[in-house]
């Protein structure tokens, strides 16, 4: 087995319209003009790093990201796909939550609660583990998932092995990096967290303020 690093990162500072009405829904749109220089800044974090591939959810926000990153990273290959995708996690009991946590999770539908769990245990096992060809020499597989707040969040969870609701309250910076160590050696390792050392000070947008 060889050694994965999964490098994640949120989709960079989305360009969102005034709101429509309370039923409208959120909108598709891509990036602002300051998500468009955090991708960009992480993409040159990134550039001395060997990637076999990118993946990235289909919504406009997450593509344009992983466009924007793989302007650096010429040659890696970029996926499109669903497994990236902005999908509920978990299908969480609110009983015994925080009243915030409780709240926040009644915006899901039942079809929500169904599909995106299921979506989210296939990311886990394509993503989250070591793989089994690599290249020569020993050196880990590095992969860019370009995604949402909750599947870093779901992954974050799963590598630390904490209670499945903790997933909740795990929040990421527009263009933050988290990368999770997953070797046959061991238990996965967060090598880091959130990371926004690539941003200045005017670039890090607060926390995803949704399960705050
Ligand atoms: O809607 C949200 O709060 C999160 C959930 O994953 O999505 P995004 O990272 O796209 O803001």
């Amino acid at each position: 087995m060889v050694t994965r690093l999964l490098y994640l990162t949120r989709h960079a500072e989305q360009d969102l319209p005034e709101p429509s009405g309370p039923d409208a829904g959120e909108p598709d749109t891509g990036l602002s003009e300051r998500g468009r220089q955090q991708a960009i800044l992480l993409g040159e974090r990134l550039r001395t790093r060997r990637f076999a591939a990118v993946h990235h959810g289909p919504l406009r926000r997450a593509a344009q990201t992983a466009e924007l990153i793989a302007k650096s990273l010429p040659e890696v290959p970029v996926y499109e796909t669903e497994l990236a995708g902005d999908h509920l996690p978990h299908d969480t009991d609110p009983a015994g939550l925080p009243p915030a946590y409780a709240e926040f999770l009644t915006q899901f539908s039942a079809a929500e609660r169904v599909d995106g769990p299921r979506v989210t245990a296939d990311a886990v096992r394509r993503f989250a583990g070591p793989v089994g060809e690599g290249p020569a020499g020993g050196e880990p597989v590095r992969e860019l998932v370009v995604t949402h707040s909750f599947l870093i969040a779901w992954l974050v969870r799963h590598a630390l092995d904490a209670p499945e609701r903790r997933w909740l309250g795990l929040n990421s910076h527009n263009a933050g990096l988290t990368v999770i160590r997953y070797s046959a050696a061991g238990p996965p390792s967060l090598v880091a967290v959130n990371d926004v050392a690539h941003l200045p000070p005017e670039l890090r947008a607060p926390a995803c303020p949704r399960t705050t």
